[in-house]
């Protein structure tokens, strides 16, 4: 039982040695109460939570310590309300406090990244809306108090009083009422003139029922009732005022002992507000999906958070336990960066006890998304970071939870539209797992999804295979930043004119995660932007013989023209509208890959390798069926000797090759200028004007102005100056800010993951025009091929 608030502020404060907040402290105290100022009611679940903290510490070190207790063998938490002096006190019989925790722990911010943190908060809205899933602590209690004291007694000192009004300083003091918690915390709030729906019992439990009902401890709500009682014959004992117990209001004094009228008596009573059974050792069957989505939040701690999926289960074998594991509705921002900080995802309670979150390794990396509870019946808890890895008890858990979170993904699985909901928001994850959890690899590769040429919605790898066409053996994918820019590539084009199912791989991650899987269920995968591309068909390899026979006198100049910036020159099996692409050889990086290194390099620094990779000779594939390649491949024909002497051609298979590495998405190997230059030369070609003409121009030089009128100038911004007393610029720092938040976000590079524009391409360039303009200089007129004889031939 909590003994009676010493809720009066009635030991000034000024008594306390002084202490400064930490400037963290302060700025976050500034946050908090401007941001949060529109729901101050927070302030009693961050309180009840801390309490509840203090209660977990104790418990825990009563378990190696069986004298811990003994200063109070109750733990709980009692708030009780004192309208007269506008007070509320909440006390827990926690761990508590020494003189130097009160000065650390509510002085200082221990959080590490706290300053980050809050340098990243620019004052807009939805940044304030951050601070409230931050958990805020403490320092809520601040929206609501103008005047706090915490009185705190632990087992390894005195009792102590820490006070403060929030302004820049608190004061610590011993108190003088010496040792009234026996163990614990007590925190008076002063409550704020407007705050006075804090002393009202009925808002007091609809905050606890909202906020607090799965709160591991009772939490009491001290209440002063009235009862008749028979009055005693004899005169009434005197009561102590600070006695707990019953204050007797006497009855009249004229009455007589004949004539004895029952007495009214107010006494104190503490009301349960929280049902108290943990939700996760229930019987699944009798909790309900609306239990399951309130208990969500309280276990992560993120005010408002919701759950995607649920499963509840227990567990018998080498450790016999009970959990809930809840996959959230949407995943963190920085889902991929988290995966190296500690998440604290699992708890672990042994026998209701709370032990740990503190499990670095408990989960593979890729499951930092899951948020669990587990509650051993028999695990040894001694528990820590260090031995965590090697303990039997928690390896058999760790294992389960994920067998557990496959059966709950194939579930989910069968819901099509809940599993995309799944895979837009954990997608990567899946991914992340299929790189490196060896040992479920094959399960992961099952439940990962792709958009596809098939239809507009997600496909499983499964799925894909079943609608393989005959002969084929591989299964094609393409990649790019979007679907519409695969969809438009000249890679992908022959295949879906085909009739092949194409995955579109629009994840920077995804061409790393195929290249490792290399196969599903024996089929391989093929990029078909690289230079292997087999289709199965039988007849092709005899066909494309002829091909590049027909064609050699076109390839033998090509590959002259283009000696230091292809591999190689061949005819193409896969375009059908474009007149070329490039292709990379299976080693070699494809448009995407050099995008996404290209980001890395960046960050990396490290460019050796990078540009190895970069300079990787990509083979230049050419579209039998195209009319600009048969135009082509007549003038190389004419005269195959004549190569040296047609610059003519040159440039335009050096146009050409540039138009195609933009069009396959690579970047311009020389830049603009050099291809601007090209196609303006061949325009000159076109109007018969000289190449080598140059342009006129009349550049008249810019006359430096008079010194009068410099000085006229001068004379007349300090006259501005001066009438307005030399003030700065009025741009508000906030403003600044902003600005300059803009500014860096415009110039710095896209990061890897982020779905950027594709980088590489400086410049617009609008290809078909140009293609267009080939042809023209081509004369195409008189060759004739049309477009559908293309597949036939192939
Ligand atoms: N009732 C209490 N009993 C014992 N210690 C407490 C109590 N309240 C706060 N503390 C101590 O003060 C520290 C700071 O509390 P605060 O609420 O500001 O942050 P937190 O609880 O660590 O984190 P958060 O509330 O943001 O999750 C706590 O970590 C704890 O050590």
């Amino acid at each position: 039982e909590a003994p009676a608030a010493q809720a009066a502020f009635n030991t000034p404060g000024e008594k306390g040695e002084k202490y400064q907040f930490q400037t963290e402290v302060a700025r976050l105290m500034n946050i908090v109460i401007n941001s949060l100022y529109k729901t101050p009611e927070i302030f009693l679940r961050e309180l009840i939570s801390n309490g509840s903290d203090a209660l977990d510490k104790i418990r825990f070190k009563s378990l190696t310590d069986p004298t811990a207790l003994e200063s109070n063998p109750n733990l709980n938490v009692t708030i009780a309300l004192h309208k007269d002096q506008r007070v509320i006190t909440i006390t827990d019989t926690g761990i508590g406090m020494t003189k130097e925790d009160l000065q650390k722990n509510l002085g200082t911010i221990a959080k590490s990244g706290t300053s980050e943190f809050l340098d990243t908060l620019s004052g807009d809205k939805a940044d304030m809306d951050l601070i409230g899933k931050f958990g805020v602590g403490f320092y809520s209690v601040f929206l609501v108090a103008d005047k706090v004291r915490v009185t705190s007694k632990n087992n390894n000192d005195d009792q102590y009083i820490w006070e403060s009004t929030a302004v820049d300083d608190f004061t610590i003091a011993k108190d003088p009422a010496g040792n009234t918690l026996g163990r614990g915390t007590q925190i008076a709030i002063h409550l704020k003139e407007d705050q006075d729906q804090y002393l009202e019992d009925a808002r007091i439990k609809e905050l606890v029922t909202k906020y607090s009902e799965f709160i591991n401890f009772p939490i009491y709500l001290r209440q002063t009732k009235t009862k008749e009682v028979e009055p005693e014959p004899v005169a009434k004992e005197t009561k102590d005022d600070d006695d707990e117990e019953a204050v007797v209001e006497e009855a009249k004094d004229d009455d007589t002992k004949e004539k004895a009228e029952p007495v009214i008596v107010a006494y104190e009573e503490d009301d349960l507000m929280n049902s108290n059974k943990p939700i996760w050792i229930r019987d699944p069957k009798t909790v309900t999906e609306v239990e399951y989505q309130e208990f969500y939040p309280v276990l992560t701690r993120e005010p408002g958070a919701k759950a995607m999926a649920h499963s509840h289960f227990k567990a018998e074998g080498d450790v016999d336990f009970k959990a809930i594991m809840y996959i959230p509705s949407v995943a963190p921002k920085d889902l991929l960066q988290r995966v190296d900080s500690v998440h604290r995802n699992v708890k672990l309670y042994v026998k209701r006890v709370f032990i740990t979150d503190d499990f670095p390794d408990i989960l593979p990396r890729w499951l930092s998304f899951l948020k669990v509870v587990v509650d051993a019946e028999d695990a040894p808890l001694n528990v820590s970071r260090e031995t965590v890895q090697s303990n039997k008890g928690i390896k058999a858990i760790s294992k389960h939870i994920i067998k557990k979170l496959f059966d709950l993904l194939k579930t989910l699985s069968q819901d099509e539209e809940r599993y995309a909901g799944f895979i837009k928001e954990f997608g990567t994850s899946l991914k992340l797992g299929a790189l490196e959890d060896k040992s479920n690899v094959k399960k992961i590769s099952r439940l990962l999804r792709y958009r596809s040429s098939d239809s507009d919605k997600y496909t499983s790898l499964e799925s894909y295979v079943s609608r393989m066409k005959k002969g084929q053996k591989d299964i094609f994918y393409f990649t790019g930043a979007n679907v519409d820019e695969i969809k438009q590539s000249p890679f992908v084009e022959s295949l879906l004119a085909r009739g092949y199912e194409v995955l579109y791989m629009d994840d920077p991650v995804d061409e790393i995660v195929l290249t490792h899987l290399g196969a599903f269920e024996g089929k391989s995968f093929q990029n078909v932007g690289k230079s292997d591309l087999n289709l199965g068909d039988e007849n092709e390899a005899e066909a494309n013989k002829e091909l590049e026979t027909k064609f050699l006198p076109l390839l033998d100049w090509m590959q002259a023209t283009l000696l230091n910036d292809v591999e190689k020159v061949r005819v193409s099996k896969r375009l059908t509208t474009s007149p070329a692409a490039l292709v990379a050889n299976d080693f070699g990086w494809t448009a995407n890959m050099e995008r996404l290194m290209e980001g890395q390099a960046k960050q990396n620094k490290d460019q050796g390798m990078h540009q190895f990779m970069k300079n990787q000779k990509k083979i230049f594939e050419i579209n039998p069926g195209h009319p600009l390649v048969l135009g082509m491949l007549e003038r190389a024909s004419k005269d195959p000797e004549g190569f040296e002497n047609d610059k003519q051609f040159q440039e335009m298979t050096r146009i050409l090759y540039d138009i195609t590495l933009v069009r396959s998405g690579y970047a311009l190997k020389e830049g603009v200028k050099s291809f601007a230059g090209r196609v303006e030369n061949m325009l000159r070609v076109n109007l018969n004007v000289d190449t080598n003409a140059e342009a006129i121009y009349d550049a008249p030089k810019a006359e430096p102005r008079d010194q009068e009128e410099v000085q006229a100038e001068i004379d007349e911004r300090e006259d501005i100056l001066d009438a307005d007393e030399k003030k700065p610029g009025t741009m508000t720092a906030e403003e600044l800010n902003k600005m300059l938040k803009e500014f860096t976000d415009s110039t710095n590079p896209p990061m890897p993951g982020k779905k950027a524009v594709p980088g590489g391409r400086k410049a617009e360039v609008n290809v078909d025009d140009i293609v267009a303009k080939l042809e023209a200089e081509l004369d195409l007129e008189d060759v004739e091929t049309p477009k559908e004889t293309v597949h036939d031939e192939l």
